[in-house]
Order: C-alpha cells, then sequence, then structure tokens
C-alpha cells in the first residue's frame, strides 16, 4: 500500500487527512502544532517550534525528516509557509508539486494542468507534492507522537502587519457573487451586494478588483492564482471570462453572467447568460429574486 503524509502547521487539515486516507495509510507530521489533535492517523511525527518562530523556520529540517520517512504522496495545505515546507520537500525528494488537486485515489492522482485546461491523471506509484485547501479543523486527543528533530532555517517574525482579513471562507460557499471590471466605482459593489444579501450568497471577485483597485481583500478574488471555489451558483457580474478567471470557477454547478458584451467568453461556460448592462441587470434581476 502507498502511504501518505499530511504535513500540518495548524489543525485544519480536514480535506487533507481525507484526500490522504484515499490513499493509503496515512502519516502526520505536526509542525509547531499540538499533535493531539491527529488521534485518527496511523502515525504521528512532532516536530516543535519555539514560540514566535515561523513555521518557514522548519523547511530543511522538514524536508529531511519527510526524507527518512517512507511517504509517496505528501499532502499540504495551500497556504504561505505551508508552500514554503512543500517546496522545501519536492526538492528533497526531487518530487513534481501540484495545485489544482481534482481527484485523489489509492491507484492515481487527477491535477488540473495549464490553468484548468486540461487534466493530467499521475501515478501513484510516484513521489508527488500536493497542495490542497487544508479544509476545517480537526480535533481529537490521547496520540501518541514520535519526536524529530532538526535544525532551523535562520528566519525570524521582524514585524508584523495584521489586518482584520476575512472571515470569508469561500471554496465551502454555496452561493458565490462575483465582481469584475463590469463595475465602474466601488460604491456600486452595493449592486452585488444586495444581490447576494437576497439570495445568501458570499461576494468574491475577479483579480483586477484586488490587486490595483483594493476593493477586495485578496483572499476573495478567484481564479488560478485565487480561491478556488466550486459554488452550486456562481453569479458573473461584468466579468469576461478570462483563462486565469474561469481555471477558479469552472467546477461551479450553475453560472449565470452577466455582461454587456455578448461575445464575452464567460457566456461560453454560462448555464445562464443575460446580455445587458450590469446597472440596470441587477437591480431588476434582486428585486425579482427577493419575492
Ligand atoms: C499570471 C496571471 C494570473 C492571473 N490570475 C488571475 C486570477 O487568479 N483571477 C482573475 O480573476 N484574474 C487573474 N488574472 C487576470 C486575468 O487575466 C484577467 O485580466 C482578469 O480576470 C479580468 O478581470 P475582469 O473579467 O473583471 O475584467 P475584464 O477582462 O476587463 O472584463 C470586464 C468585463 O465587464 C464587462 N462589462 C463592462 N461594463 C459592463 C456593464 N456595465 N455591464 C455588464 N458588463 C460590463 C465587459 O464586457 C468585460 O467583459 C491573472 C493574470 C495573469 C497574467
Amino acid at each position: 500500500m502507498t502511504n501518505a503524509l499530511v504535513i500540518a502547521t495548524n489543525p485544519q487539515v480536514s480535506a487533507l487527512l481525507e484526500a490522504a486516507g484515499k490513499v493509503g495509510d496515512v502519516t502526520v507530521l505536526a509542525v509547531g502544532t499540538p499533535a493531539e489533535a491527529f488521534a485518527e492517523a496511523a502515525k504521528v511525527v512532532s516536530f516543535e517550534l519555539a514560540e514566535g518562530t515561523p513555521a518557514e523556520a522548519a523547511a530543511p529540517a522538514v524536508a529531511k525528516i519527510v526524507a527518512g520517512l517512507d511517504a509517496s504522496i505528501i499532502f499540504t495545505s495551500d497556504a504561505s509557509a505551508d508552500r514554503v515546507l512543500a517546496g522545501a520537500v519536492a526538492a528533497a525528494l526531487d518530487a513534481p508539486i501540484f495545485r489544482g488537486v481534482k481527484e485523489v485515489s489509492a491507484e492515481s492522482v487527477e491535477v488540473a494542468r495549464f490553468g484548468g485546461i486540461a487534466t493530467e491523471t499521475l501515478p501513484t506509484s510516484q513521489k508527488l507534492v500536493l497542495l490542497l485547501d487544508g479544509g476545517k479543523e480537526v480535533s481529537g486527543s490521547g496520540a501518541q507522537a514520535e519526536t524529530a528533530d532538526g535544525e532551523l532555517a535562520p528566519a525570524k517574525v521582524i514585524s508584523e502587519d495584521t489586518s482584520a482579513g476575512t472571515q470569508v471562507n469561500l471554496p465551502a460557499a454555496s452561493k458565490i457573487v462575483a465582481c469584475g471590471r463590469g463595475f465602474k466605482n466601488e460604491e456600486d459593489l452595493q449592486l452585488a451586494r444586495s444581490l447576494a444579501d437576497t439570495i445568501g450568497a458570499e461576494v468574491a471577485c475577479s483579480r483586477p478588483l484586488a490587486e490595483g483597485a483594493d476593493w477586495f481583500d485578496r483572499d476573495l478574488y478567484v481564479g488560478v492564482s485565487g480561491a478556488k471555489v466550486a459554488p452550486d451558483f456562481y453569479f458573473a457580474l461584468g466579468i469576461s471570462g478570462q483563462l486565469q478567471h474561469t481555471a477558479g470557477m469552472q467546477d461551479s454547478k450553475t453560472v449565470v453572467a452577466i455582461n454587456s458584451d455578448e461575445n464575452a467568453p464567460i457566456f461560453k461556460l454560462a448555464d445562464y447568460g443575460i446580455v445587458g448592462d450590469l446597472y440596470e441587470v441587477l437591480p431588476a434581476l434582486t428585486e425579482a429574486l427577493s419575492k
């Protein structure tokens, strides 16, 4: 049986554990996070970090520990610190590293390639490092962990720039109203927020509205370099449907697009398309849906 390894820097790894369980026996390497939570794993290895040491500092040690464990498929969450660990592990194992994981089984892993226009099937007989949305927090008690140690990289936190950020978990949303450059002013987003309030949806955006316009937090844009979502309903409002955006939402069950350009690429994957000015269509749609 293939062995799977989950590298956890925090307990929010339910999706990683579930995916790893499909591959084989699961070992968890807990890096700077209490190991008790991972009681369901076949084996738990704990690498402790002193208070204030960033998980990234553990990269060289984690790479060495993983190389010494009998694991073929390595799972980490797609968060910034975890990506550093994943890169170090991939280099140490000489293994390819993938985001866009679509399907995992004991025999193979399907990943989206080239921004989602193709799917590649990889056998689990080769070593792979996979980055996934970590999932929900797991809790447990009584896991017997082996401890591991190793050298830390000379990384330290020199300053913190904290912001309230967002509490929205886009990948878990069942309805998303996404705004694009069809919105001319930040205050016009209220039109989208009214629709979202009416139908109980989360509000998201295309990248230019989060990077550049700064109208949204950066974790609220959808796409190849943003959030990957697959809600029941995805409203694309004034979004052209460039590949870099659709790669993040093409698995949505029902896509509704509103765009003034009848040739906008978003209409190719829309289940319902409205050719029109969102400033006219949105108030009418919101009113109709509120009845
Ligand atoms: C390396 C790289 C990574 C990228 N990653 C991402 C990513 O993760 N996510 C992402 O979103 N983008 C990403 N991009 C950017 C991407 O290529 C597009 O530029 C972006 O998605 C376009 O956003 P948009 O659809 O909002 O804007 P536009 O492409 O400008 O489209 C605006 C649309 O609004 C319509 N419109 C205008 N006025 C109205 C109106 N009044 N009513 C109705 N419709 C109207 C227009 O017809 C047009 O179709 C990336 C780009 C690069 C190079």
